[in-house]
């Protein structure tokens, strides 16, 4: 049975609806980023750009570097572009966009991001890098599929007890990254640890401008949580959701992140660009 025209929605040209991608226009081995403008960062080191477009948040070019074949996107904020992105990339590599029909042969995309995050705590300094063996899905977007075979229960119970989590939030999903891509990517310039994916910066990071919090010891309590020697070390808006939809879909998916703030402490790197070419270099070198 094919999928429906308004389950899997296709452009005039044939593209797939938000990213305006098909399928050639894509590497099997994808660097996501968040902001559009980071996109030629990372590109700027290719030999060659063979393809680029944009659609909204959704810059793309592909290209090749030291002769591989890669593509870069930026997913814009949150996770629920991330829906968006890991959906699309899979329907153009998974399903055949002709007959919509799922393809027998299944492709698995390796998906490497790079991007900014804060740290909870106080021996990660700013302009570190940092690498995601887990990360914590606080938004509630794996409710919406059958995803109990990707969580890690345990985990979840121990940082619900320990943070006193409020039970009108969503349950927190923990999930993993891929363990070849962490071998991949990690070295002795590289702190690891278990990310918290925000569904927002301000209040659900913690931050206070104007309006109150609902709990605003969280952070700390974030900070605290332990199990078996995993701790929250950051907080960003993505990576859960990469670690996730990728897991569900059978891809693999690593985040690197430069640390530009400091929560514990309270600083902010003096200069981020600066932290995040060092990262984009030190990436680009592993891959
Ligand atoms: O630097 P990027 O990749 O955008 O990532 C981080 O920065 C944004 C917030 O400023 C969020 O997307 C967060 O995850
Ligand atoms: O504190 C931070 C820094 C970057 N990105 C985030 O989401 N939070």
């Amino acid at each position: 049975m094919p999928i429906k025209d308004s389950e899997l929605i296709l452009n005039p040209d044939g593209s797939i609806y938000h990213l305006n991608l098909k399928p050639d226009h894509i590497a099997h081995t994808i660097i996501f980023v968040g902001d559009p403008d980071r996109v030629p960062l990372i590109t700027k080191h290719f030999d060659v750009i063979e393809f680029e477009t944009q659609k909204r948040e959704f810059k793309t070019q592909t290209g090749r570097y030291k002769g591989k074949r890669l593509s870069v996107i930026s997913t814009g904020i949150g996770c629920d572009n991330i829906d968006i992105v890991l959906n699309e990339l899979d329907a153009l590599v998974n399903i055949d966009l002709k007959t919509k029909t799922i393809k027998q042969d299944h492709t698995a995309l390796n998906i490497i991001r790079i991007g900014t995050s804060g740290t909870l705590q106080k021996k990660i300094p700013v302009d570190a890098f940092l690498l995601n063996t887990h990360a914590i899905e606080f938004s509630g977007l794996f409710h919406s599929y059958i995803s109990n075979k990707i969580s890690n229960l345990d985990i979840e119970k121990a940082f619900v007890a320990h943070t006193k989590w409020h039970s009108e939030k969503a349950n927190p999903v923990v999930v993993n990254s891929s363990k070849r891509l962490e071998k991949q990517f990690e070295s002795d310039r590289t702190f690891k640890g278990m990310t918290g994916t925000a569904n927002g910066f301000y209040g659900p990071q913690g931050r206070f401008l104007r309006l109150q919090l609902q709990d605003d010891g969280l952070n700390d309590k974030m900070a605290s949580f332990e199990y078996e020697g995993l701790q929250v070390t950051n907080l960003e808006m993505e990576t859960a959701a990469i670690y996730g939809l990728s897991k569900l879909l059978g891809h693999h998916a690593i985040s690197l992140s430069a640390i530009i703030a400091n929560r514990a402490l309270a600083t902010f790197s003096k200069d981020p660009e600066a932290a995040m070419e060092k990262l984009i270099c030190y990436t680009l070198e592993k891959l």
